[in-house]
């Protein structure tokens, strides 16, 4: 088993929303897709699923055109693409048991009755259902029907497997057991996937590749590792659970208002006068209550009177994580975590003074989106 290389152009247009996205993914690798809610994600890959016409662009599975915008006569019907579209809801059929759900596509496809069978009997196995395929999709847990999907998607060896969130409607034990089935599978029967999810575990977990959509439009793309610790964009930077900050770069410095940082050598890419983003864990910034006396009530990023790598901003809000509390504050929007105790007496709207050592910043240069409808990435 192995699926097949996919390389496709989408352009399709949903009301006053156009996506204009390239993707491609070589044989047997996993592509995570990742953007806000609203970005394309679903439609990209209901597009490349045949669900949706392309109002221009191609897409190539293996050596064959199953879809052009240009020749409006390509549009390979679904059934016969060989790409198979997991969503987030299993979606079985209800009245067949798990064993015939799964043994569905290969019959369908023409394999004789036994031998489906028999793949049926392996993939419940597979897929740590063993001993359940006599019961129906009611009588299963959610991630028991989910596998059931899997195993079902995955028994007709489609060429391309798109999954469009498919562990979100999960709970996380469920959803990290099911994750694990995924990773397995994907990887022993090299199926080419395209995993859409919000999860940068399941990015990290599943996928070779990360393509990131933002607005109808591929805003980064690159190895998984890469991104999460280099992100362009505010979006690819909150995933990766990181703070990101544009300034502009002067005088041999990172700048924005009065903060003001040294490059620590990182000044290769960085053009005098360029933009640019630091990009900073959450948990390198120290935080503390400015003094009352010295606070004048108006504030703003007080150039020359604050050190190198500090800044006064405000508490905009607190949010409890496992591991304490995340503190965030504007401006410019930086997110600061701290132990329990560390944050009493914070609260909105309270003035704090930041402080952030130049030694634990990455700075990257801010690279515009190729279209021109593109966003630009947020500070
Ligand atoms: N059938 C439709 N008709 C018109 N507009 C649509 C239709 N389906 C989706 N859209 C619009 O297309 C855009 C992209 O939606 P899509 O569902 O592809 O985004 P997504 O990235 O998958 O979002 P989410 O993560 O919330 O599922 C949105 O602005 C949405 O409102």
């Amino acid at each position: 088993m192995s699926g097949e290389t996919l390389d496709a152009h989408v352009v399709v247009r949903r009301g006053v929303f156009r996506l204009d996205a390239a993707i491609a993914a070589d044989a047997g690798e996993v592509v995570a897709l990742m953007g806000p809610s609203g970005a394309g994600k679903s439609t990209l890959l209901a597009a490349l699923a045949g669900l949706v016409r392309l109002a221009e662009g191609e897409i190539r599975v293996g050596d064959r055109i199953v879809d052009s915008g240009a020749r409006r006569r390509m549009h390979v019907q679904p059934s016969a693409r060989r790409v198979v579209l997991l969503s987030q809801d299993a979606r079985l059929f209800p009245h067949l048991t798990a064993h015939e759900n799964i043994a569905f596509g290969p019959r369908a496809q023409g394999i004789v009755a036994s031998v489906a069978d028999a793949e049926a009997d392996e993939w419940l196995w597979r897929v740590g259902l063993d001993g359940m395929g006599r019961r129906r999709p009611a009588e299963l847990s959610g991630g028991q029907q989910q596998r059931v999907a899997i195993a079902r998607a995955l028994a007709t060896t489609p060429a391309v497997l798109l999954l469009d969130e498919p562990l979100t409607s999960l709970d996380p034990e469920t959803g990290d057991a099911v994750r694990a089935v995924l990773q397995e599978q994907l990887a022993s029967t090299r199926t080419t996937a395209i995993v859409a999810t919000h999860d940068a575990v399941d990015a990290v977990a599943l996928a070779h590749r990360m393509v990131v959509l933002e607005e109808g439009v591929v805003t980064q793309e690159g190895a998984v590792r890469d991104i999460l610790s280099s992100p362009a964009t505010g979006f690819a930077a909150a995933v990766a659970g990181l703070n990101r900050v544009t300034g502009r770069v002067a005088d041999g410095r990172w700048e924005r208002g009065g903060l003001s940082l040294g490059l620590g050598g990182q000044d290769d890419e960085l053009r005098e006068g360029a933009e640019a983003a630091a990009v900073f864990r959450p948990g390198a910034v120290r935080l503390e209550r400015v003094d009352a006396t010295t606070w004048t009530g108006t504030l703003r990023l007080t150039a020359g009177r604050e050190a190198a790598g500090e800044w006064v901003a405000r508490v905009v809000r607190l949010e409890q994580t496992p591991a304490g509390v995340r503190v965030h504050t504007d401006p410019p929007v930086v997110a600061v975590d701290l132990a329990p105790d560390a944050a009493l007496g914070l609260a909105p709207g309270v003035p704090v003074q930041l402080r952030l050592a130049e030694t634990n910043v990455r700075f990257l240069p801010v690279v515009r989106p190729a279209s021109a409808d593109a966003p630009a990435p947020e500070s």
